[in-house]
């Protein structure tokens, strides 16, 4: 059997269990696997979303090949979930997936195949999503990508990065920094607690579809660092923030962590996939005090500074009321590079 139908047998028997194939009926795909391309027919008048991200070996994830072997469940997992967030970020419920897969032929077996599937589809089913289609192709290094469709019914407005207003209230989901944290630290105790944030990150889909329908103005899933994604907000809506650091929502695990390398693993560390949005001051968040997605208040739009130029605008911050800034960095103790995530910086 070459490596082809390897995968082929191997993505056909997961695609089988029957929760995934009661997914694909629901989400009337009429055809999926196995033609030169899907078709699925959409609700009448819902808008279709979509998007693509890609996964690199020794950039999204460990170069090392003991690690890619032992991470392969979680990189079949990470692969959709990123997608699943650029999905929730608009506000929208995640529909399938397609896989382009570019995979070393020391990978293509039976045992790493069949986790990295596992993982997939773990992913999959967790999100109620369809793999529909894909390709693959040998290469010397993994690298996956992987394209989202969502969809948003009729009566539902996509939220995007340009409708912050002055006056707005700023709210992130979950906790920040864990995943750089353990990224950066991942043979201390404190890592190898808060290695599934980086492996494994939760996509908010329920938050984002919630946030969505009460009226959210703009809405962004931070995977560059908070910092730069508010940044994106801030260009795209021609605003200006503030950031009040002490209410940066904080897991326990990270709270042990000294102030300073903490606040840089929340602001500019990245991977968190948690969802920051805006809601006018008279709209209440959905904080559900039963839910495991905390929504924390971390400041307020404001207008932009009129010497900045749209392309350079970045939150203010704050911390116990007074602004950090070069001359007075406080927590930090010198002003540190809060650029965040950069696939092509320097
Ligand atoms: N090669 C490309 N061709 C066309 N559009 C692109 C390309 N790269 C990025 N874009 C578009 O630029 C916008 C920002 O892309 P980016 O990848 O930074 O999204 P993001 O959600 O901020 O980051 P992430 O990749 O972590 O999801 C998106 O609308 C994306 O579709
Ligand atoms: C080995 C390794 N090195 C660095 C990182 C951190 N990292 C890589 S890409 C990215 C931003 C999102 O990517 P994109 O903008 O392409 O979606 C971040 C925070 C990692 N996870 N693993
Ligand atoms: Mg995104």
């Amino acid at each position: 059997m070459n490596e082809f139908e390897l995968i082929e047998r191997i993505f056909a028997q997961m695609q089988a269990a029957p929760s995934l194939s009661n997914t694909a009926e629901a989400h009337n795909i009429e055809k999926g696997i196995g033609d030169d391309a899907a078709v699925m027919s959409l609700p009448a008048g819902a808008h279709l979303v979509s998007c693509i991200d890609t996964l690199v070996q020794g950039r999204h994830f460990s170069a090392d090949w003991n690690d890619v072997n032992e991470l392969a469940f979680q990189i079949g997992y990470k692969a959709v979930a990123v997608n699943v967030s650029d999905i929730a970020a608009m506000g929208a419920t995640p529909h399938s997936i397609l896989l382009a897969l570019a995979l070393p032929e020391r990978l293509a077996n039976e045992q790493w195949l069949t986790e990295f599937a596992k993982g997939l589809f773990h992913a999959c089913q967790l999100f109620g999503i369809t793999l529909i289609g894909g390709d693959t192709t040998r290469s010397d290094r993994l690298v996956l990508s992987v394209s989202a469709q969502g969809l948003l019914a009729a009566n539902i407005p996509a939220v995007y990065r340009s409708g912050a207003q002055v006056g707005d209230k700023i709210y992130v989901s979950g906790s920040l920094g864990d995943a750089a944290y353990a990224l950066q630290h991942p043979n201390t105790a404190i890592g190898i607690e808060l290695a599934h944030r980086l492996h494994m990150p939760t996509p908010r889909i329920a938050l984002g579809a919630a946030v969505a329908t009460i009226g959210a103005t703009s809405m962004i899933d931070i995977s560059d660092g908070l910092y730069q994604d508010l940044g994106h907000i801030c260009e795209q809506s021609a605003v200006g923030m503030r950031i009040h650091l002490e209410h940066l929502p904080t897991s326990k695990a990270l709270s042990s962590v000294g102030l300073s390398e903490r606040l840089l693993c929340q602001l500019a560390g990245g991977d968190d996939y948690e969802l920051a949005f805006t809601l006018p001051a008279h709209i209440e968040p959905p904080i559900d005090n039963n839910s495991d997605t905390p929504v924390t208040c971390i400041g307020e739009v404001i207008a932009a500074n009129k010497a900045d130029t749209a392309k350079n605008v970045r939150p203010e911050i704050f911390y116990q009321g007074l602004a950090v800034t070069p001359t007075h960095p406080a927590p930090f103790p010198t002003w540190p590079n809060l650029t965040g995530y950069q696939h092509f910086a320097g």
